[in-house]
């Protein structure tokens, strides 16, 4: 059964604030497929701004909009089927079987009462082998490492069918395969994508744009390769940025590498 992906959603956001100066007027807008890096120092806005992104949080003024639609003047539900969630916090119900959870991912698409079509079970499948998760199927999710419970907060999110998918943070507890694993799957769902980052070397070959707050403001915003300079990261983070050492690594997969070497 094939499965025609979701058309990525565009994204635009008009001036929004948010908790009394926690977030101060950010604008910026996202064409249909762009992947937004968010930056920032710990305290910076980052998960502030994705909530509001993702509907948990109404704007104290401003108007967040998905494909040209306040996502406050849309019910929760539409909003639902169009934008997922990766978020830190993870679910707590450690009995379900990594299947249900990922599962839960078709909610927004189903009628009340109804329960999982035919189509449904083969998109949770179909998400399940995406993530390498299929071994993992009847496990309980509390059985699981913090990495693959990860992997199964992306699954999720990849069954939801999104337009826009939210990630805060999606490489925490990831070994690096996996890290590199999670973004390029996220990066190849074609969707629109906002992500938080703590690691500044995966922003590059991740985003085609960058947002960096600081202390709740947009210090920048742009194209990666235009704003990701010594000067930002010095601005922001308050380090130097050297060029790389004798002792450092670029880290790609393996068949990444292989393309490489035969291009
Ligand atoms: N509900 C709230 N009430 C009061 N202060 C809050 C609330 N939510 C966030 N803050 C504060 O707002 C600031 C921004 O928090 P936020 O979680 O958005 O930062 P962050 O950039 O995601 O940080 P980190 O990198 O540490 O996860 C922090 O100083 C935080 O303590």
């Amino acid at each position: 059964m094939s499965c025609p992906p979701p058309p990525p959603a565009s994204l635009t956001l008009e001036q929004i604030s948010w908790g009394d100066g926690i977030l101060k007027p950010v604008s910026l807008s996202l064409g249909p497929g762009r992947v937004l890096a968010v930056l920032g120092a710990n305290g910076a806005g980052k998960s502030t701004l994705l909530r509001l992104i993702y509907r948990y949080y109404k704007p104290q003024a401003g108007r967040v909009l998905l494909d040209g639609q306040d996502i406050h003047a849309l019910p929760a539900r539409a909003v639902a089927q169009r934008v997922a969630a990766v978020l830190q916090e993870q679910p707590t119900d450690f009995a379900l079987t990594v299947a249900e959870i990922v599962a839960l991912g078709r909610a927004p698409h189903r009628r009340a009462l109804s329960g999982p079509s035919e189509r449904d079970a083969h998109i949770v499948g179909h998400a399940l082998q995406r993530l390498s998760l299929m071994e993992f199927a009847q496990r309980p999710f509390g059985t699981l490492s913090g990495g693959e419970r990860q992997r199964v907060m992306v699954a999720r999110a990849l069954a939801q069918e999104p337009g826009l998918i939210v990630l805060d943070e999606p490489t925490n507890h990831l070994d690096i395969r996996h890290q590199l694993e999670v973004l390029r799957l996220v990066r190849g769902l074609g969707a629109t994508v906002v992500a938080s980052l703590h690691d500044l070397n995966l922003v590059q070959g991740f985003a085609d744009d960058l947002l960096v707050l600081q202390d709740g403001c947009a210090l920048a915003f742009g194209p990666v390769a235009e704003v990701l300079t010594p000067d930002l990261v010095a601005r922001a983070f308050g380090v130097r940025a050297h060029p790389r050492g004798p002792a450092q690594f670029d880290f790609s997969l393996f068949d990444d590498m292989q393309q490489e070497t035969s291009a």
